[in-house]
């Protein structure tokens, strides 16, 4: 899905505007308190977005990767103000969004679409498709009538949809024709900005191609900008122009496709890569789990968050291989990635590195 075309951009010698910017938003959750918390005042908060920065230009796809608690879903929904961010700045179209609420956050809902995995919970089981996907017309008071019908039954024909299925109701569809609904009612407020969560990975590999071909075609038509949140490296490689891995909260590594999968800098990139399940002959192959298990949302390791698991780190240091961060922004960047790095040595002596067993079962898994 890349695009070169700055056509539609008002400074057409420069780089395409950016739609989406999001400077160190966090999104914490407070855990339910228990007895003692009440009794001592300590409350617990469940670290879901711990500090990312991410900018989404016009016309363009950013992917979201990483494993599954990573953050990204809770990062995707807090970027288009279905969640109120607890820190940060998210600018949409220049405009400061984040303490937006009712007619401000109602008129971004119109111009930053949310296309959930399921789109069953998004679909009203006792309303036919056809009611559903109208309904935001009614809400943004957009059109209504025989207008806000014709809308409706063009966009379902856009999408590879009859007009006989408006009055079916969601059970009455299959997987992949309901995801097609699902496309519509992101479509049908004409937005700048969709989210895809997890677009494709209820359906089987073919249908996987086919929602996807659509979705690029989507794009391209109604110049569309996308941010695709997906645990599934293949899909991100086939339809991103650029990549954020995410992990424990907090983004890892950025950069272009081909930075990303061709030249991998941090070790929890190179983990998730060694673990992508193979496609043969339509056939998924199983998919390998990385070593180890990700850290709690709730107290992340200090330093590198991935250190504990890391094939690298070995007794209080990286084993060579000193990966960098690469800007997003095009300035080729170079915060050290391995915060770890960083630490002074009390830091990290008061961090346990992982056993000689843990990183034999680590350096296993990750075939080193
Ligand atoms: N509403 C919530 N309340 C409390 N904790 C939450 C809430 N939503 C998410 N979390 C926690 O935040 C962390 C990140 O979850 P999130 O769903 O964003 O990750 P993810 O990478 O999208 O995972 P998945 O692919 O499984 O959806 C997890 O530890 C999760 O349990």
């Amino acid at each position: 899905m890349s695009t070169t075309d700055t056509t539609t951009d008002p400074d057409a010698d420069g780089p395409p505007r950016e739609l989406l910017k999001a400077t160190n938003v966090k999104k914490h959750f407070p855990l339910a308190e228990g007895l003692f918390d009440r009794l001592f005042g300590e409350s617990q908060v469940v670290r879901a977005v711990d500090g990312v920065d991410l900018t989404v230009r016009a016309g363009e796809t950013v992917g979201i990767v990483g494993e599954s608690g990573s953050g990204k879903s809770t990062l995707g929904r807090t970027v288009s103000r279905l969640y109120e961010p607890t820190d940060g700045s998210i600018t949409f179209d220049g405009e400061h969004i984040e303490t937006h609420s009712g007619r401000e956050l109602r008129s971004i809902r119109r111009r930053v679409q949310y296309v959930f995995q399921d789109p069953m919970s998004s679909l009203n089981p006792r309303k036919t498709v056809g009611e559903s996907v109208a309904r935001p017309l009614t809400v943004h008071d957009i059109a209504d009538g025989e207008a806000k019908w014709d809308r409706v039954a063009d966009l379902f024909e856009e999408v590879g949809l009859g007009r006989s299925q408006l009055d079916a109701y969601p059970h009455e569809l299959s997987g992949g024709q309901r995801q097609r609904v699902g496309l519509c009612r992101a479509l049908v407020t004409e937005p700048d900005l969709v989210v895809f969560d997890e677009p494709v990975s209820a359906l089987d590999v073919t249908l996987q191609a086919q929602i996807l071909n659509l979705i690029d075609r989507l794009q391209r038509e109604f110049e569309l900008s996308y941010l695709l949140i997906s645990h599934d490296l293949n899909v991100v490689r086939q339809v991103c122009d650029r990549v954020a891995v995410m992990y424990a909260g907090e983004i890892v590594e950025r950069g272009t496709v081909a930075d990303i999968f061709e030249n991998p800098k941090h070790p929890y990139t190179r983990a998730l890569l060694e673990a992508i399940p193979q496609v043969e002959g339509g056939q998924r192959s199983g998919r390998q789990s990385l070593g180890g298990e990700p850290p709690s949302a709730t107290t992340p390791p200090s330093g590198c968050r991935f250190h504990p698991r890391c094939p690298e780190f070995i007794d209080g240091s990286c084993s060579g291989r000193t990966p960098t961060l690469q800007s997003v922004e095009g300035d080729t960047g170079h915060e050290a990635a391995c915060h770890w790095l960083d630490r002074s040595e009390a830091e990290r002596a008061a961090h346990t590195p992982p056993s000689r067993a843990e990183r034999e079962v680590i350096q296993e898994s990750s075939g080193d």
